[in-house]
């Protein structure tokens, strides 16, 4: 059955068409849907894609029984109830970058506008007028423009203001310092110094709980006389009712706003009656060229997700800086070494491990926190709900159960090599395997013992006495149930000591056979570890 998709809020054609192109994919487009229709068609769907007008609420999710990939056409996900998505592994993914130049750009309509008061000058010659002496204006040549948030809007901002002779000054706690001198601009050190030197504030930060009402009373008040203020990021970064004042009071001369704690803006808004100030309706992103570029991103990862398992892109799976492919073989021994861990110290009778920690070779730094994942993806699967368990919502299942999550570099490691060990009250158990560009994944520890076998389907793990016979009383045995042996390894301490066998095997392996090989004479334990499908 192919992949049901529900594309709303005009996501632009030449994303839609992406996901339209695959057999495998059944696209319905609609305009953007009231709640209760929403809610009540959602249940058909495995992905859906809009832009910031349709809110997917904690509800809405929560609906959303095949749903497995949110798709958003554009930046925020302020729209999106991330941590319900995350509790339920579903994959959200954004555009995050096909509309930084379309704000940039807008950035400067707004502030040219009011400082040459181009809506009047507009609105006058309409009425017939010819006003020139009341439309006396300012430049932007010379002034300091003060950006919050240098980060890609925050950037091109900073570049156009070079282009118009300013001096441009930003507060961003989060950048470091060689990317303000790269962008040729100056540090301020905190938020006040900033308000302090600046003629124009503009904001570029998502809205967080740092940022909400960022730009307040004190910050308006300290602001120059005179000053400017624009806000084209997120409603609520500048506190609207404290920017109201600013202007009457006219500390503040103009403002630009593009963005409202409630959108649409009540008509009835009192915003929408101060003097000198533009409000545009959420257009930052509303270019031909950036609505195309951010539904074709957003649209092929949400493709890729569903086809293909690709999920490098979603914003609430660990970061792995676009080398998702890459580290996949790593993810797979990563995830199948603590399936083993979790399989054979259950055996022991410990169910509930409290500490797993993952150490990676010197390669796979990148890509820890994915592998981390991965991890508590293996520790935890076959012992949770297998349709919502995933990469996104396995670390937070693990952590939910009380297994603290650790994760680190090991020079001991080869560069391609993972362990994951775990640990319980009483016991602990290390399982390490490596991976490589050309051949498949394999384990090569299991406690103390040294093996080498590819984890895959299924693997019985024998420990028993290093005698003569065994391997053949367990060869016959498996034979006569019908067991396919693809891998034999036998790995013991010294000689005549106690030893341990991993055998890989084709298909599935019933209790009552792990029994029989459990009862065969100088077998001490028997665990049976059934893979999960990659
Ligand atoms: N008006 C629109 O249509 C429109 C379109 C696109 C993006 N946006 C909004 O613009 C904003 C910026 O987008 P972006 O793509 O540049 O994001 P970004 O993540 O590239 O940059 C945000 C920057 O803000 C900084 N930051 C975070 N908290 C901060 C704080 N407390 N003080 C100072 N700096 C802080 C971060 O370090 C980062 O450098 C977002 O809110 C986004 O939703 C609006
Ligand atoms: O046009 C939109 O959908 C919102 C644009 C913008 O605010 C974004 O978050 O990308």
């Amino acid at each position: 059955m192919p992949f049901r998709v529900l594309v709303t809020d005009d996501v632009d054609r030449d994303g839609v068409a992406l996901l339209e192109a695959e057999p495998q994919l059944s696209v319905d487009e609609v305009p953007t849907l009231p709640k209760e229709e929403l809610l009540e068609r959602i249940g058909d769907y495995d992905a859906i894609v809009g832009r910031s007008a349709t809110k997917i609420s904690a509800e809405l999710l929560r609906r959303a029984k095949r749903l497995r990939v949110v798709g958003r056409a554009g930046v925020g996900v302020d729209n999106v109830a991330m941590d319900v998505a995350t509790e339920l592994g579903i994959a959200v993914i954004n555009a995050p970058a096909g509309n930084t130049i379309a704000v940039a750009e807008l950035v400067f309509g707004v502030l040219i506008s009011l400082i040459r008061h181009l809506p009047r000058a507009v609105e006058s010659m309409r009425a017939g007028r010819w006003d020139r002496s009341s439309l006396l204006g300012t430049e932007l040549l010379g002034k300091t423009i003060g950006i919050v948030g240098l980060g890609r809007i925050g950037s091109e901002v900073a570049a156009r203001a070079h282009a118009f002779g300013m001096q441009v000054h930003a507060f961003d706690p989060y950048v470091a310092d060689a990317r303000f001198t790269t962008l040729r601009v100056h540090r301020a050190a905190t938020l006040d110094a900033l308000l302090d030197e600046a003629d124009i504030v503009t904001v570029h930060t998502p809205l967080t709980d740092e940022t909400t009402g960022l730009i307040g009373r004190r910050e308006l008040a300290r602001l120059r006389p005179g000053g400017i203020v624009a806000n084209l990021a997120r409603g609520g970064i500048v506190d609207d009712g404290a920017l109201a004042a600013a202007l009457e009071s006219g500390h503040v001369k103009g403002a630009a706003l593009d963005v409202y704690v409630a959108e649409p803006l009540a008509a009835d808004s009192a915003l929408r009656k101060l003097p000198n100030v533009i409000l545009t309706p959420h257009i930052g992103a509303s270019t031909a060229e950036a609505q195309r570029n951010v539904a074709v991103d957003a649209c092929a990862a949400v493709r890729d997700a569903l086809l293909s398992n690709e999920l490098g892109r979603s914003m609430n799976v660990a970061a792995v800086d676009g080398q998702w492919r890459e580290l996949q073989p790593a993810m797979l021994v990563t995830r199948r070494a603590a399936a083993v861990a979790r399989a054979l110290l259950a055996d022991m009778g410990m169910r509930a491990p409290q500490r797993l920690t993952l150490r990676c070779g010197a390669s796979l730094a990148g890509g820890q926190q994915a592998l981390l994942s991965a991890a508590a993806l293996g520790a935890i699967e076959g012992t949770a709900e297998a349709e919502r368990l995933n990469m996104i919502n396995a670390r937070a299942l693990a952590e939910a159960r009380g297994l603290e999550l650790v994760v680190g570099e090991s020079a001991a490691l080869p560069p391609l090599g993972v362990e994951v060990s775990l640990r319980g009250a009483m016991q602990e158990l290390a399982v390490a395997g490596i991976t490589s560009a050309e051949g498949a994944p394999r384990l090569t520890r299991i406690g103390g013992f040294r093996v080498d076998v590819n984890p895959r389907q299924t693997l019985i793990v024998l420990t028993n006495r290093d005698v003569p016979g065994v391997i053949g009383r367990v060869g016959t045995l498996l034979g006569d149930a019908g067991v396919n042996i693809a891998e034999y390894h036998q790995a013991r301490l010294a000689q005549g000591g106690e030893a341990l066998a991993v055998v890989s095997v084709d298909g599935r392996v019933d209790a009552g056979v792990r029994q029989r090989l459990c009862d065969l004479p100088d077998v001490q334990s028997a665990s049976v570890v059934q893979f999960r499908e990659a």
